[in-house]
């Protein structure tokens, strides 16, 4: 099923918590809602199933209004950070009560539910814990549970919000990629609220960046990564760089860098900054062709599977941080106070009416 989100805004006495939003979701897809913490997510993904009103705004189910229906009859799957399973019921009850509570028109038979509850509990992997209760559970086994609570009662939308939030970096790891491993065989269509871009990045068809109640850019994880559309964007989903600088007549200067710009873009010595990935600078000892910044080695860090080297450049006050891969770190070998060459292998340049 589709989901149209159209112009909603919500506010919370004087506080405008979403603001003209705009979103389709199309069926089958697995999109991310992503942001920093009090964008409006969840007030967004609680609008969609029926758990809040917008003040303004429509929402439309496969191109049906359903602003107004009642969140029993939007046929939604809702999975929460902190899994909200019964206590006191075995995995096997806690997957089937959305079944056995339906009235009696509507409920499958108990051989259907067991059928039914037995082929969930295969799909999530833990077949062999149907009759365990939920603190017998791991965090990770509770929330697969949890998800199978939802899907149990065929959505035809799923709704996670931070459904992994409240576990440790490695389970988190597992679930996240067994989740787009199980939207892959089920295909429902589902919004995943995250303020992990990393998350977002692995899990998502389409990500939607949220910022101060307002989509900032929504796009295929490499769209919005490659080509972001805002600073904040940039910002957001890595580590960045900021050159500061202005741009005149075709080209932009900034702090050591220089790149050519259409004509038009900022002609009037606009302020411009240069963005650069932390990843996509390179170092060496002698100068480069092209491009060279003189600078200091401050701090050299190893981080898991990267070098992050702090180089202090004249011009910049902030210093720039550089993730060079082991490899690479070790030929350098590189000491603290040393002096180097830097050169950018991508800069993004933000103007104040122009993106280069
Ligand atoms: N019922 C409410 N009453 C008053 N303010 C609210 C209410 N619900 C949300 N807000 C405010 O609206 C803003 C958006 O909240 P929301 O929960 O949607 O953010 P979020 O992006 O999901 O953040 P987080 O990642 O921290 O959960 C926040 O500033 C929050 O304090």
């Amino acid at each position: 099923m589709s989901i149209t989100v159209s112009n909603v805004s919500k506010s919370f006495g004087d506080f405008h918590a979403l603001k003209g939003i705009d979103l389709e979701v199309p069926s089958g897809e697995l999109v991310a809602l992503l942001g920093p913490s009090g964008c409006g997510k969840t007030t967004l993904l609680r609008i969609i199933a029926g758990l809040e009103t917008p003040d303004t705004g429509n929402i439309l189910f496969n191109g049906e209004e359903a602003t107004n229906r009642h969140v029993r009859d939007r046929q939604v799957g809702f999975v929460f950070q902190h899994y909200a399973l019964f206590r006191h019921m075995t995995v096997f009850d806690n997957i089937a009560f959305g079944l056995t509570v339906r009235p009696k028109k509507t409920r499958p038979s108990k051989k259907e539910i067991r059928e039914k509850v037995h082929t969930l509990l295969k799909l999530i992997q833990v077949e062999q814990m149907a009759d365990r209760y939920p603190a017998q559970l791991s965090g990770g086994q509770r929330q697969r549970v949890a998800l199978a609570r939802a899907l149990a009662v065929e959505p035809q939308v799923l709704l996670l919000d931070e459904p992994f939030g409240a576990l440790d970096a490695k389970v988190r790891l597992e679930l996240r990629r067994w989740l787009r491993r199980l939207h892959d065989e089920i295909h429902v269509t589902s919004v995943f609220v995250t303020h992990d871009q990393e998350e977002a990045l692995e899990v998502a068809d389409r990500i939607v960046v949220m910022n101060q109640g307002k989509i900032e850019q929504q796009g295929t994880p490499s769209e919005v990564y490659d080509r972001p559309a805002t600073p904040f964007v940039f910002d957001f989903l890595g580590n960045v760089n900021l050159f500061q600088g202005r741009v005149h007549e075709g080209t932009a200067k900034m702090g050591g860098l220089v790149v050519e710009t259409p004509e038009h873009a900022g002609t009037r010595n606009a302020p411009a900054v240069g963005y650069v990935r932390s990843h996509d600078i390179e170092i060496e000892r002698i100068p480069f062709d092209t491009a060279s910044l003189a600078a200091q080695v401050h701090g050299v860090v190893t981080v898991g599977p990267l070098v992050r080297v702090d180089l202090k450049l004249p011009g910049n006050v902030e210093g720039i941080e550089v993730d060079l891969s082991r490899d690479v770190a070790d030929r350098l070998d590189l000491k603290v106070g040393e002096l180097v060459y830097a050169r950018p292998r991508k800069v993004r340049v933000f103007t104040d009416d122009y993106v280069i």
